[in-house]
């Protein structure tokens, strides 16, 4: 199978030669298609890969019907309409420590150009100005810097600051008391920092909570003569509440490599003296940007193989070292879904999935995402994947519970799988066998040892002498030959189980004939 890929932004030729050696690859790099040009062709287009100017939006992503991965190479991914991508089962990855190192270094070089007015000097220069007492600056040392956002970028500008001799404070919802003295930096409240720092620098991301949040209120509380740097995205800070700053004094300066718009031509900012700018280069860099595009090639390549993502944005990350335990999981856990809502043969209203043994004590967040989809894929076909399984269900009105239990009721592993539906309750349960792979060992309250695949029938019957020939005669009948077959019963007499295997899918006529056998309940034909 061959896959296409369409850059569409400009990536480090270097950092796609894994995918331009990957054989079954096909790459197309058009960086200045308008967002028409691109809506028209991006149905032929299995993957994309972008970095921060295309504008992935809802109406892209339904244009995109083969589109099955979206590769960001980079960290911020506000150009890409997520909640669109995850309902369309579309995955997205991004390369978010490639480029911590250089946004780190653009930040601080953009602190010293601010300090002491170089691009301005220089500027002067350049116009033949040798003007010495006009740009006279300040020095960063001792004074002090709040960090917002302390995450990748913010911690390795923090320890270059220190290294400058800055005081460094900073704010980040996640930083606690140990990690900022671990850091050897100070930690405070937005208000804190705003109120303390001489140089204030964002590192967060943009989301709904951020957007705005250094606004006219935050300029108001910061001390006088306060600079401001913006090496994270254009939006968290309110452009027109800094340009007001500036103006009236409060703030002496802003260093700025992000803009709310981009790309634009004329920003009233730059009209600012105090204003020193570059065209959002903070991850322009040989080094980064050959890396994010390696990483973001190497999930590509992953995902469309069929293996597991590294960095996935839209579907929780799963350490290595667990996703290792888990994996030969997935399968049995697709299987289960699938076999119990063919079982139930209603529409499901609540999922519990239990799980125990060895897998309580690991995240099985995948596992439950796999059963999941084994279940709506009854509903929705191929269209469910394990990015929009659980949210397709939420949309579905179906209720997912996940639980763990040490008890392992003689099974290193189980997994056990209820639905409930307007009828009643239903469950089946599924263990990994050590060199046996996946195997089925409850139906209900039966206890079973079946191979979860290909053709199956269930048979709910009466206990009694001649049934099971009956059944096996009707199959043979129908040339259909019987490769395993399991039973048990509740008791002598009672209700019983059966569970075959065959070779070939159970036409309705042999079900139907099947059905009307003396002592026969029920019988269900399970294609897995
Ligand atoms: N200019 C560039 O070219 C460039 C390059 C790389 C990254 N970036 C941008 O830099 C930003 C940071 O990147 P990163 O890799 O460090 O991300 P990160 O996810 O490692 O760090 C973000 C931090 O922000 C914190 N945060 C979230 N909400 C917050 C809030 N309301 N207040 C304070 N902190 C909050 C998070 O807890 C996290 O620690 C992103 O916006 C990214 O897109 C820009
Ligand atoms: O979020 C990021 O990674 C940076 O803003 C880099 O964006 P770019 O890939 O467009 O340079």
């Amino acid at each position: 199978m061959t896959f296409n890929v369409l850059i569409s932004d400009p990536l480090s030729e270097e950092g796609i030669q894994p995918l331009r050696e990957s054989e079954n690859f096909t790459i197309v790099m058009e960086t200045n298609l308008s967002p028409e040009e691109l809506g028209n062709r991006i149905g032929e287009f299995d993957a994309l890969l972008v970095r921060s100017q295309t504008q992935v939006t809802r109406e892209l992503i339904h244009k995109a019907t083969n589109l099955k991965i979206i590769g960001r190479a980079g960290v911020g991914v506000d150009n890409i309409d997520l909640e669109a991508a995850t309902e369309n089962g579309i995955i997205v990855v991004n390369a978010p420590n490639g480029n911590t190192n250089s946004a780190a270094e653009h930040t601080m070089a953009m602190i010293m150009a601010l300090s002491r007015n170089i691009p301005q000097a220089f500027h002067a220069l350049k116009n033949r100005q040798w003007d010495r007492k006009k740009y006279v600056g300040v020095e960063i040392k001792n004074k002090t810097l709040g960090i917002v956002g302390l995450g990748r970028i913010g911690v390795e500008v923090a320890a270059r600051a220190k290294g400058q001799r800055m005081n460094v404070i900073a704010y980040d919802p996640f930083l606690t008391e140990e990690k900022a003295e671990q850091l050897g930096i100070g930690y405070g409240t937005l208000e804190e920092v705003l109120k303390k720092a001489d140089f204030i620098t964002v590192h967060t991301p943009l989301m709904k909570e951020t957007r705005h949040m250094i606004n006219a209120h935050a300029f108001e509380i910061m001390k006088s003569g306060v600079q401001i740097i913006n090496c994270a995205r254009g939006g968290i800070i309110d452009e027109n509440a800094l340009y007001d700053a500036i103006v009236s004094g409060k703030v002496a300066g802003a260093a700025l490599d992000v803009f709310e718009e981009e790309p634009f031509v004329d920003h009233k900012l730059l009209e600012l003296e105090q204003v020193v700018a570059t065209p959002h280069l903070g991850a322009s860099t040989i080094e980064a940007q050959e890396i994010v595009a390696i990483d973001v090639s190497h999930d590509v390549i992953r995902f469309l193989n069929g293996d597991v993502v590294k960095n996935p944005v839209n579907l929780p990350s799963v350490p290595s070292e667990i996703m290792y335990k888990i994996e030969p999981y997935f399968h049995l856990a697709e299987k289960l879904g699938t076999f119990l809502i063919d079982l139930t043969n209603e529409v499901a209203e609540e999922v519990y999935i239990t799980y125990s043994g060895d897998l309580s004590e690991i995240e099985v967040a995948p596992l439950t995402r796999n059963t999941v989809k084994g279940i709506l894929k009854r509903y929705l076909g191929s269209h469910v994947n394990d990015v929009n399984a659980l949210y397709l269900a939420d949309k579905k009105g179906i209720t997912v519970k996940e639980s763990k239990t040490s008890s392992t009721k003689g099974f290193t592993n189980l997994i056990t799988v209820e639905i409930k539906s307007k009828s009643g309750r239903r469950k089946v349960a599924g263990t990994l066998l050590n060199g046996f792979g996946p195997r089925l060992v409850k139906v209900d309250d039966y206890s079973v040892d079946v191979t979860p695949k290909g053709h199956m029938v269930v048979i709910q019957h009466t206990d009694q002498p001649g049934v099971i020939g009956r059944m096996g005669s009707t199959i043979a009948k129908h040339h259909i030959n019987i490769a395993t077959m399991q039973v048990d019963r509740s008791d002598v007499g009672g209700n019983a189980i059966m569970i075959l295997t065959i070779d070939k899918h159970l036409e309705t006529e042999a079900l139907e004939e099947l059905k009307s056998l003396d002592e026969i309940k029920d019988v269900t034909a399970i294609d897995l």
